[in-house]
């Protein structure tokens, strides 16, 4: 005969102590936060499709690039990338299902998951709704106001003494979004120490390996790596999504500056207004606006050429150049 076995209450997260429990001696701190958190178990093809269809709603948003994970093994290299421990705060951009959200929360970080779908949002909630390392915002993360609402999480750290100085990022990103959200986090040294993304496998090898002097080195490469030092960690075959999108995606870290880091110039707001003329398009104009130009005259609508070319035999370069 089949016998089911109910876990013990005690061992559940959410479990109190009943007053016919005898009592129980102090455990140290790490063994307790450890102890409250019983490990949630990895998510497969076949959790994620069943949580897909919970709710009844069964159709991915191609619109909001719901494309998911379906295998646990790359959740957890995302995290270990990031260097996730116990205590770390984590913000994920598109928890969908929360295959990583529970690898970031086993890791024993605290989450702050941003979904922009109303749908995914309760979904997410719902499943981890007793725990108190996540906080969903049911928002779209390109409006989002990140410092408030990570100021707060990492005071409160703070203040028990277990606070890292920085939080961290880790999250698969619908693909459409990527631009915004390395334009977005990149400047955020103040705040984050590394930024772990799945991103389209181009995407990810074209903002990791140019290298200057080639032709692939773009406006996107000088933000990029004026920020931050990124590389290139793996790729991840399409075959691991559910829908399966129509390319290949990678992984890849960007361990951000600080602001003493950053090259000197007077301000990064006139340094990019110099090479790049809209940072919200990444769209060229100026130094990079037409390469077989003499900067003399692709930079004139800066500063005189007169100027230009006082500046450009000060940095030792010809002034034709
Ligand atoms: C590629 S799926 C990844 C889902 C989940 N992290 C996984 O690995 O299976 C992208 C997720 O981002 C959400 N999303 C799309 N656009 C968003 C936005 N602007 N802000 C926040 N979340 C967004 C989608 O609803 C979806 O849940």
């Amino acid at each position: 005969m089949l016998s089911l076995t109910l876990p013990s209450p005690s061992l559940h997260p959410c479990a109190r102590p009943r007053l016919s429990d005898p009592p129980r001696p102090p455990l140290p701190v790490v063994v307790a936060a450890a102890a409250s958190r019983r490990k949630r178990s990895e998510d497969d093809y076949h959790t994620t499709i069943k949580s897909l269809n919970s709710k009844g709603r069964h159709t991915p948003r191609k619109s909001l690039g719901q494309h998911y994970m379906l295998n646990s093994s790359i959740n957890e290299e995302l995290s270990n990338v990031a260097g996730v421990e116990e205590g770390d705060v984590v913000m994920e951009i598109g928890p969908g299902t929360g295959s990583l959200t529970n690898v970031l929360i086993n890791a024993g970080a605290t989450v702050i998951a941003v979904e922009k779908d109303p749908h995914m949002a309760t979904l997410v909630r719902d499943r981890f709704g007793c725990t108190d390392q996540l906080v969903v915002l049911q928002e779209d993360f390109t409006k989002c106001h990140i410092h408030s609402h990570l100021n707060s999480l990492l005071e409160n750290k703070n203040s028990v003494g277990i606070k890292p100085r920085y939080a961290k990022v880790v999250s698969n990103i619908p693909f459409n979004i990527s631009t915004d959200v390395v334009r977005q986090l990149l400047p955020m040294g103040d705040i984050f120490s590394e930024v772990v993304l799945l991103l389209q496998d181009e995407t990810a090898s074209r903002l990791a390996d140019c290298s200057l002097r080639t032709s692939e080195y773009r406006p996107i490469n000088i933000f990029v790596n004026f920020y931050s030092d990124p590389e290139y960690k793996f790729k991840v075959e399409r075959t691991n999504f559910f829908p399966q999108p129509n390319v290949d995606a990678a992984v890849i870290r960007f361990k951000l500056k600080q602001v003493l880091d950053y090259p000197p110039v007077a301000s990064p707001k006139s340094f990019f207004s110099m090479v790049i003329l809209d940072l919200h398009s990444f769209h060229v104009n100026s130094a990079f606006n037409g390469k077989r130009k003499m900067l003399r005259r692709s930079l004139q609508h800066i500063c005189p050429s007169l100027e230009i070319e006082a500046a450009l035999k000060n940095v030792g370069l010809p002034v034709t150049v």
